[in-house]
């Protein structure tokens, strides 16, 4: 079933603004092909985030990205909201981060900087500019220390003089307050930089302070930059969220089911088991095979040191050469170790046929047995298998043990 997309968007009061944003939906469309991608919006523009995540939830999951370029109430607060009063089934539908200090909206930042620098009577140098960056400013001083590390990123990329964080409204510095402290730092020309995503009213409100400011300060030159606009960078962004959201879903879901193998114990005791390859993992697992007293045979060209002495013990069989089809007659189990896929597929080919469960150690899902990982506690053997996903399995086998053994040592203190 495949994943929607919701855009979480602010909503304006200003027409063209939420135009700006139906331009970037249409942009992620294209970024994203297959995927349905509709937008709803926190407040002042229909439809609302609640009925969007309602109508596609019920055929499907979910992804909610916020449009929001910092983390703020509505990122925090309404989405989540928002969400919980749409989903039908809970578990369908995840938010994905904000859309942060992501490396192609810096570049987009960029862009509309030098966009600003070019444009005017005459071309203004990067070195001679101070740039004021304008965030929305919030309640929550997260999202104000999140602004001034952005100010601090774009000052970074760009080897700006100086970069100064300022805020439209709630908090300070305010945009005067931040062009004040731009000019004690000795500029004389600053480009006024929006961190705002579409035109609105909070654009109107930096052209006119801006303006206030530089009548009231003729010796210093000011320019506004543009807003982030919709754009190939911002749409690039989403899409990117859109697809970590993904992952997420598919991993809670895998979560949910489990690993697909049935985990046995087989009784190998004098029967035949065949390994072909003779290297690394083929090593480190038939010492397990003896441990069960399996009848071992390896068939591989280079054998490990390990299989060597083994072999020179008369512990198992090894045939020094490739391996063939008719080497599974007779085996129980078959271990397909070969760094080499034709030799592995030619193995786990003439298992298949012959009823015989077969590991291939290169590709999983074209073999019908997997290897657990194990471990000993007295007379029992621990076997963690997951999801093809063997480090988890390490992972999990040494919290177990690491919890068997503390367990161990508090009973000694006993
Ligand atoms: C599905 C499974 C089928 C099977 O082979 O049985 C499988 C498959 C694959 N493993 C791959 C890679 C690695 N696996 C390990 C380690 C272990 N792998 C084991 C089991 C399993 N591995 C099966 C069930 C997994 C599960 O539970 O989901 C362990 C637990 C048991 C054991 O080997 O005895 C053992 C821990 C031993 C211990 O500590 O006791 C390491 C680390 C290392 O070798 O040092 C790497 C190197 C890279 C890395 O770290 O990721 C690749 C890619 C190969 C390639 O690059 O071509 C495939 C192929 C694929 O996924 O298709
Ligand atoms: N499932 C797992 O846990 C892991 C699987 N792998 C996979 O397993 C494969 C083997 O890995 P290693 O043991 O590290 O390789 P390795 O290079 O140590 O050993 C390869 C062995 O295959 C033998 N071989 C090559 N062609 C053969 C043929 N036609 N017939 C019989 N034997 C043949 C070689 O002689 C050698 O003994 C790798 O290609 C990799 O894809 C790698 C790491 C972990």
């Amino acid at each position: 079933m495949s994943t929607s997309l919701v855009i979480a968007a602010h909503g304006t009061r200003v027409g063209a603004g939420v135009g700006q944003c139906h331009d970037l939906v249409a942009q992620v469309r294209a970024q994203l092909p297959g995927t349905r991608v509709e937008a709803g919006f926190v407040e002042l523009v229909e439809p609302s985030i609640h009925e969007v995540v309602a109508e596609l939830s019920d055929t499907g999951p979910v992804v909610v990205v916020p449009l929001m370029v910092g983390t703020g109430a509505h990122v925090q607060h309404d989405i989540p909201a928002e969400i919980l009063a749409g989903q039908g089934r809970p578990g369908r539908v995840v938010q994905t981060a904000h859309l942060g200090a992501h490396g192609h909206l810096l570049a987009v930042l960029d862009d509309r900087i030098e966009e600003a620098l070019a444009h005017g009577d005459e071309a203004w140098s990067q070195a001679e500019t101070s740039v004021v960056l304008v965030g929305r400013g919030s309640l929550m001083a997260q999202a104000n220390a999140d602004h001034c590390a952005l100010a601090r990123l774009v000052q970074e990329r760009r080897g700006a003089p100086d970069v100064v964080p300022g805020f439209i409204q709630v908090v300070q510095p305010d945009l005067a307050s931040a062009l004040d402290r731009a000019r004690q730092h000795g500029a004389t020309q600053i480009v006024v930089a929006p961190n705002f995503l579409f035109t609105g009213r909070l654009e109107k409100w930096l052209a006119e302070q801006s303006a206030a400011w530089q009548s009231a300060n003729p010796e210093v030159q000011v320019r506004v930059a543009g807003v982030i606009g919709p754009c190939e960078g911002l749409a690039r962004v989403v899409a990117e969220r859109f697809r970590e959201g993904e992952a997420e879903l598919r991993a809670s879901t895998e979560e949910a089911e489990g690993s697909p193998v049935y985990l046995a114990g087989l009784d190998l005791s004098g029967r035949r088991v065949l390994v072909a390859g003779a290297g690394r993992v083929a090593s480190r697992r038939i010492d397990k095979f003896l441990d069960a007293g399996a009848d071992v045979t390896v068939v591989a060209p280079v054998a490990s040191p390990r299989v060597t002495d083994l072999a020179a013990d008369g512990r198992v069989r090894w045939e020094q050469r490739p391996v063939a089809a008719e080497d599974v007659h007779g085996a129980w189990y078959v271990l397909a170790a070969c760094d080499d896929a034709a030799a592995n597929a030619l193995v786990s080919d003439a298992c298949e046929e012959q009823g015989v469960f077969c590991v291939r150690a290169d590709d999983a899902r074209a073999g019908t047995a997997w290897t657990p990982a194990t471990a000993r506690h007295g007379a029992f053997t621990l076997g963690v298998v997951g999801r093809r996903d063997p480090r988890g399995s390490i992972a999990l086998r040494h919290r177990v043990m690491t919890l068997l053994d503390s367990e161990a040592h508090a009973s000694e203190e006993d």
